[in-house]
């Protein structure tokens, strides 16, 4: 039997979908649109082309977007003063210093100096204290999106066993708190886990965040189990100089025996964007004191 295929990219569209319908209202009662700013450091190729992506899907929501690129010999004190610009900005609804930042640059500096009731991404360490201790704050996109992915598939996650592979503060710290808030028996494995292999096998969930291509096999994942593969590794593809993308589960393996799987691409990563326009909306609602209806998104 093959796994059903999760289709994130789909799920996203819908979720955007959802958000841009809700900005209309939003114009109305608050007078402007939600507004987005993206800081991007330097000149990484990757990140040209997610800065690229936020920037259309921002716009063809109806909202705002304030991209602010900088060399990559920017001072974290320039870098800083630019935060503090985006606090103060009444237009700007949400804030995302794209990582990882060059090398001279302290990264947990620059993410404290967001204003915690701006951080769309959910890195400050207010926010992060706020989803640890079961308060409503702002949730890391990716890991949202991912359990949004989940619920869909299986409605309540309550009682299952759920291992995610990394622990990250973007990726797998997160994941795991929000399985826990969900109900599930959360163990977080790492590069020092022993016998990684049969300590996944146990799970009903699988979510691997680790930044090794193909990694999980096929024989570590328990017959009908859900895999979530947050990974995105640019490799050598077919003929000379092409490349192409894949995550850390061989999903070759893992499609003959997972009961539902998502691919790379069109599975986590579209849901990262789509999530980031969410925040934005219910920060936006927050900032401009207008009611959100709790769980409307
Ligand atoms: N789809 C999306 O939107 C996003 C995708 N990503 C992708 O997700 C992946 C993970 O990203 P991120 O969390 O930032 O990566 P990090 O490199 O920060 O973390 C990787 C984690 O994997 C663990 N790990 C590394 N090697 C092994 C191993 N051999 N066995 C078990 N665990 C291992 C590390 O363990 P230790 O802590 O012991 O070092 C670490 O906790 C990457 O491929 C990244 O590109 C990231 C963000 C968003
Ligand atoms: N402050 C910050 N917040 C982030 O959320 C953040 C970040 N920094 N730095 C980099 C990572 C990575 N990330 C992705 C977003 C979208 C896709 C995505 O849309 N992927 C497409 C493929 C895109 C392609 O073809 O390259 C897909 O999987 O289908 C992937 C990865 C967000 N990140």
């Amino acid at each position: 039997m093959t796994a059903q295929i999760i289709d994130g990219k789909a799920f996203a569209g819908d979720l955007r979908a959802k958000v841009a319908a809700m900005v209309p209202a939003f114009r109305a009662k608050a007078g402007r649109a939600p507004g987005l700013a993206v800081v991007l450091v330097g000149e990484d190729p990757a990140s040209q082309v997610y800065v690229r992506n936020k920037h259309k899907m921002t716009i063809e929501a109806g909202m705002e977007s304030f991209e602010h690129r900088l060399p990559a010999d920017t001072s974290q004190d320039a870098l800083i003063a630019l935060v503090h610009q985006l606090n103060a900005d009444p237009s700007v609804d949400g804030i995302l210093v794209q990582l990882p930042l060059p090398r001279q640059i302290d990264e947990s500096a620059v993410l404290a100096a967001i204003d915690p009731d701006k951080d769309v991404d959910g890195f400050h360490v207010v926010n992060v204290g706020r989803l640890s201790t079961g308060m409503a704050g702002y949730v890391p996109c990716t890991p949202l999106g991912c359990v949004m992915l989940l619920k869909d598939r299986l409605g309540d996650l309550s009682g299952k066993d759920a291992v995610v592979i990394g622990r990250s503060n973007i990726v797998g710290k997160p994941m795991a708190q929000l399985l826990l808030a969900e109900n599930c028996t959360v163990t977080v494995a790492h590069s020092r886990t022993a016998n990684l292999p049969e300590v996944v096998r146990r799970a009903d969930i699988v979510v691997a965040a680790v930044g090794r291509p193909e990694m999980v096999k096929g024989d570590w994942i328990k017959p009908g189990a859900i895999v979530i593969d947050v990974g995105i590794n640019r490799v050598p593809g077919a003929g000379p100089g092409k490349t192409k993308l894949v995550g850390d589960v061989d999903f070759a393996e893992a499609v003959e025996v997972a009961g539902a799987i998502t691919p790379v691409p069109g599975g986590v990563g579209p849901m990262t964007i789509a999530v980031l326009l969410r925040n934005t909306l219910v920060a936006a609602h927050r900032l401009a004191g207008v009611p959100y209806e709790k769980g409307a998104i």
